[in-house]
């Protein structure tokens, strides 16, 4: 500390000192060692770049690691993180109080139109406090601190984004709503911190509202995770009551970033975009050392190695700063062209030094995979185009491009692996709104593995690539499962078991939160859950269930392919893989729905529904019948026979050539039955 401090006074002069040589190249792999020599190299840093703006003016050497705090908002969807967080930007007068725009940091249209968060942002505040020993010159003023706030999303499809985002933190806010009290988001995200090693600070929000309960929530805390009452915080992020308790833990309670600050450089690469005019921009959270605009770095995974363009923090803007220092989370700009060379958790260094890789993240597990389709049939590239755009700002979703059938045509068809249902419908809304393509998407498909009678193993996520006839051929078949978390109000407890055990689940673990809650742990297949689910539980609950999962081993289980026939013809795009005991189920309920919106047509349509060569169930739609007599008034009656022939004919060649017109309607409704 001693050190630091008579570096702080040294400042100044060593700032003039340094300017006269600021042209001189500043190796990053000096040989500095201690604290003064880290204050050094950040004069050297401020002194070597001119300042862009006015917030670049913002002193760093202010903000050595111990003044600063990482950390986290996480909670149950809806329960207020993100209004939290706009209050806190408010407080620190990062943004301004009434700005206008509730939920600052939910940026997206779709985040924005569902008030939902769906990607991580972070956002950089500075906040003054007088933390007991932490001045740097013994005076008792209050000090400056730099704070990272991180806003993560709530639903059980985004939890990728939660535990991506606290690894770049120390602590974590866990909000939880003084009425609705612990639910299944708040025991998932509660786990993820909490394995993570955070310091966690239980906030309970909306204490303003009536029905409110504090104290039943503060021993649901105590009983589920062994957080004291006395460290829980009341705050109601809609009057601002109790927040101004909130900044003080924060910079109590949670510890300052470790790492090296004259150590080499070592950033993690939380997340990427692809921005118009920037590029690619990079999320980092620098673990040691320091990067300044004009440093050469590399990337563990790619092996690439890129000129830093420009560097910042989110203020909640982006915000040059020229340098981002030991313990900060901020921005780099590198020319990256695309975002797939930003792999997610790797490690960033500078160019020719060695460093030992960060840990990195558990890549996301894609659980549903779905085809889509141009709405109208035709502008595939115009989608291709689209889906190649959008995936550069959203790394979560894989897609890879396979050749199907698409109502009689055979087209290249981009194949898209989600996070989850929500995830996926999410990502189809963007498509609509940010590139104005319509789409239809396929049934969606979790990952199967079948055993081939040679031994072989494949993993199978479209069912088009299961051939129709494989029956014989398979020896085997395994299908995901989850673990799921449910509580819901005790009184509700039997319809959600003879929910589960209708989706083939098993009960794991069944117990009460306190008089009032039940909780649940199941282990269900993935693919009863992906469709619908969660709706029935919340219709049978009042929509009081909450729902999460964390995915969990194979289990074997006999799948068949279930192919969907228009007129003999397999269509692709609404085959799926079902259990066998449900597949004569499906397959009716399927032709049923097909056959409400399929209109007729100038010929009859077949719809069947069958497992390998046997149809399990049939539907026919009568032909529309064109009065081809209309203007044969009286007149020879072998004339009127030759033209009802000519009828029959053109209509069997249709039954055998003919496009049938499916509306998009059907196929929407055909994700609902399956
Ligand atoms: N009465 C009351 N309402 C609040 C409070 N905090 C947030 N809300 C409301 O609760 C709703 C959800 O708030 P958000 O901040 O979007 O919740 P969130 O946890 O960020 O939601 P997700 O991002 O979807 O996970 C909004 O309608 C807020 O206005 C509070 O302290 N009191």
């Amino acid at each position: 500390m001693g050190s630091l401090h008579r570096a702080s006074k040294s400042l100044k002069s060593l700032r003039h000192q340094l300017l006269l040589h600021a042209t001189q190249q500043f190796d990053s792999s000096s040989r500095l060692s201690g604290a003064s020599d880290y204050r050094l190299l950040l004069t050297r840093a401020l002194c070597s770049h001119p300042r862009q703006n006015a917030k670049e003016a913002v002193d760093l050497t202010q903000y050595p690691p111990e003044r600063i705090r990482n950390f986290s908002i996480i909670a149950h969807v809806d329960h207020g993180k993100s209004t939290l967080a706009d209050r806190l930007l408010e407080l620190t007068g990062t943004i301004k109080r009434g700005h206008g725009q509730p939920q600052y940091l939910d940026k997206l249209q779709v985040e924005r139109e569902r008030g939902i968060t769906v990607k991580a942002q972070t956002a950089t505040m500075f906040h003054k406090y007088n933390l007991q020993g932490s001045s740097l010159d013994g005076s008792n003023e209050p000090q400056p601190f730099l704070l990272n706030l991180i806003d993560t999303p709530g639903h059980v499809d985004f939890s990728y984004e939660v535990s991506r985002s606290l690894a770049a933190c120390q602590g974590a806010l866990l909000v939880v709503d003084a009425a609705q009290g612990v639910q299944a988001q708040t025991v998932a995200n509660f786990y993820l911190a909490f394995e993570s090693n955070l310091t966690i600070i239980p906030v309970i929000n909306k204490i303003d509202q009536p029905t409110a309960d504090p104290d039943r929530i503060k021993d649901q805390l105590k009983s589920m995770f062994d957080l004291e009452p006395s460290d829980c915080l009341l705050t109601s992020a809609k009057t601002g009551q109790g927040l101004e308790h909130v900044l003080p833990a924060v910079i109590e309670r949670i510890p300052p970033p470790p790492g090296e600050g004259s150590g080499l450089l070592r950033m993690l690469l939380l997340d990427s975009y692809y921005d118009e005019y920037k590029g690619v921009i990079c999320h980092v959270a620098v673990v040691d050392g320091m990067l300044r605009k004009g440093d050469k770095i590399s990337a563990v995974a790619t092996g690439q190695t890129y000129d830093v363009l420009d560097v910042g923090f989110m203020h909640p803007e982006l915000t040059q700063t020229g340098v981002l220092l030991t313990g900060q989370v901020g921005y780099v700009v590198t020319g990256m062209r695309s975002t797939k060379e930003a792999r997610i958790g790797d490690t960033l260094f500078h160019a020719k030094t060695i460093v030992k890789p960060l840990p990195g993240f558990k890549a996301a597990r894609h659980m549903v995979f779905s085809g889509l389709f141009p709405a109208d049939g035709s502008d595939f590239e115009a989608l291709n185009h689209a889906i190649e755009r959008l995936t550069c700002n959203d790394a979560s979703v894989s897609v890879t491009k396979e050749i199907r059938s698409y109502i009689f045509q055979w087209q290249f068809v981009d194949r898209c692996g989600f996070l989850g249902l929500l995830h996926m419908d999410v990502f189809h809304q963007r498509l609509e709104q940010e590139y104005g393509t319509h789409i239809i998407s396929t049934v969606p498909t979790v990952p199967y593995i079948f055993e081939y009678s040679d031994g072989s193993k494949v993993e199978v996520q479209n069912p088009a690539a299961l051939p129709s006839n494989s029956k014989q051929r398979v020896t085997a078949s395994w299908e995901p499962t989850v673990l799921a978390t449910i509580i819901i109000p005790s009184e509700y407890v039997g319809p959600v078991i003879t929910l589960c055990s209708e989706r083939r689940g098993q009960q794991l673990e069944y117990s009460f939160i306190d008089s009032q809650r039940a909780f649940m742990k199941y282990r269900l297949p993935l693919r009863e859950i992906v469709v619908d689910f969660y709706n029935e539980l919340k219709s049978i609950t009042s929509g009081y269930a909450s729902f999460d999962y964390e995915d969990s081993e194979y289990q074997q289980a006999d799948l068949v392919k279930l192919d969907i026939l228009l007129n003999g013809q397999a269509v692709d795009a609404m085959a799926t893989i079902v259990h066998n005991l449900k597949a004569q189920r499906m397959g009716r309920e399927l032709v049923d729905k097909l056959k409400k919106f399929i209109d007729r047509q100038m010929f009859e349509i077949i719809i069947q529904a069958a497992i390998g060569s046997k149809v399990v169930a049939r539907e026919t739609i009568s032909a529309m019948r064109k009065n081809v007599l209309a203007k044969c008034y009286g007149g020879d009656i072998t004339r009127k026979r030759k033209l009802l022939e000519k009828q029959k004919e053109g209509k069997k060649r249709m039954k055998r050539v003919g496009s049938v017109d499916i509306p998009q309607e059907a196929f929407h409704q055909l994700l609902k039955v399956s």
